[in-house]
């Protein structure tokens, strides 16, 4: 008897993190990090975890977009979704109908990453690993059938895919145990949200630098003076050889764009992330080369709805660090796409984490780009933020500014029961004590 998905259930749960400023930017001034939280059971009584990540707000609409999809994950089997894992993505992603709401993009693709993530938790505990070990040890091709190529084969075939991961079977074994050892490089965002003063600033900086971190980013974008205040205040305190990155958050016009980052380019920013619209192409690839005599390069892709739009970016030479999310993407199968395409057009990937949970998640995918693709370290980190992650049962490990391979079978998804419970929104006792203050 195949085992077979009988329930999917999903949670709205946030935790009120715009109390303190985390999280905060120049658009975003008062994120309460929060996530769809999606539990899927079979009939032999195994879980998977997913989640997609938010703001706060607008939550409960991921929730009705996961319960919609719900409908095509019930009643199938585990064993005939990851057989033909592009054929599942595919149904998700193209029902004729749901497909209106997206297409894979917005509400219905972050349900989808979600699911999806679920599911391949469950498959990965299934054959008792950790995700980015189940990855890495796949057969090439079987990695290839879950992406699904529709919309990319002008930049990236399925041979091609194939091709770079053969090549990537080189060398392969002494990248995993490297990376057991090691770790995979990482750095902070969690000293400078732009809702923190300058005196907390200073202080989170060098607590960070005494835990061995040497590369910080800094929210930028509100204001110029501020921004060059708190550039300057950040370059002192890390000095002038650590990595200092700065994020607008899509705050600026194109132009604007150019000239703000000009006025920074003194604190030698290594790249400026999302200056403009995330669907702004063009305007990326006009920002891209404008900065480039600088030696400051763009980075996107924390709001970048899918494959194409990577696609387009990379062909266009829009960006020169590719920030996946384990998240809005279409989970592992989109993610795995993005990951080649990088490869192919040789830009570093630099993933998207933070958030709640996302560096729990992302750091797999990154785990498993070194060790089979990319086999670079060149240019490379995965981003890292010291919140929630005691909400997680098996939360990141960081050493020296690095993470470590997780060791739990897993997507390392799954969150604990009582931090479900407690901040369940709007019933948790979190949230009721909240409303009653
Ligand atoms: C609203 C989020 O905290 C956002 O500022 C995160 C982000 O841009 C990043 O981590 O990068
Ligand atoms: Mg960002």
């Amino acid at each position: 008897m195949k085992e077979t998905i009988i329930k999917v259930t999903v949670s709205d749960v946030r935790f009120p993190t715009s109390l303190e400023q985390h999280g905060s930017d120049a658009m975003h001034n008062d994120p309460d990090y929060s996530v769809a939280y999606v539990v899927i059971e079979t009939d032999r009584g195994s879980r998977g975890y997913g989640l997609t990540f938010t703001l706060g707000k607008g939550t409960e609409i991921v929730v009705c977009a996961v319960e919609a999809l719900s409908a095509l994950v019930v009643g199938k089997a585990l064993g005939d979704i990851v057989g033909d894992f592009r054929s599942f993505y595919r149904l998700l992603t193209s029902d004729g109908q749901m497909r209106w709401i997206g297409p894979e993009k917005g509400v219905i693709h972050l349900a989808t990453a979600a699911v999806l993530n679920a599911v391949w938790d469950l498959w990965a505990k299934a054959e008792g690993k950790p995700l980015w070990k189940l990855l890495v040890d796949m057969d090439p091709k079987q990695l290839v059938s879950c992406i699904d190529f529709r919309y990319i084969t002008d930049a990236l075939t399925e041979e091609e895919a194939l091709d770079i991961l053969l090549k990537g079977q080189e060398g392969r074994q002494a990248r995993e145990e490297q990376m057991l050892s090691e770790g995979y490089p990482a750095y902070t965002t969690s000293c400078a949200w732009i809702g923190y003063t300058d005196p907390q600033l200073k202080q989170l900086c060098t607590k960070a630098l005494n835990c061995k971190w040497t590369r910080f980013k800094v929210k930028v974008g509100a204001d110029l003076q501020d921004d060059i205040r708190r550039c300057r205040l950040i370059r002192e305190t890390i000095g002038p050889d650590n990595t200092l990155m700065i994020d607008a958050n899509q705050r600026w016009d194109v132009g604007e764009a150019i000239d703000w980052v000009t006025r920074l380019a003194e604190f030698k920013p290594l790249w400026i992330e999302e200056p403009t619209s995330p669907d702004d192409i063009l305007g990326h690839a006009t920002i891209s080369k404008a900065l480039a005599p600088l030696g400051i390069g763009v980075a996107t892709g924390e709001q970048c709805h899918n494959r194409v739009m990577f696609k387009q970016l990379l062909q266009a030479s829009a960006l020169q660090f590719v920030q996946i999310d384990s998240c809005r993407l279409g989970s592992v199968n989109e993610n795995l796409a993005v990951l080649l395409m990088a490869c192919k057009f040789q830009v570093p990937v630099c993933p998207h984490a933070g958030g709640v949970g996302l560096c729990e998640l992302v750091q797999h995918l990154i785990l498993f780009d070194y060790i089979s693709v990319s086999a670079s370290l060149h240019n490379r980190m995965c981003e890292y933020v010291d919140h929630l992650h005691e909400h997680f049962k098996s939360p990141v490990l960081i050493r020296d500014a690095c993470y470590m391979p997780p060791k739990d079978p897993g997507y390392s998804t799954e969150m604990k029961e009582e931090s479900v419970r407690k901040y369940h929104y709007p019933q948790g006792e979190v949230w009721q004590g909240l409303r009653n203050q």
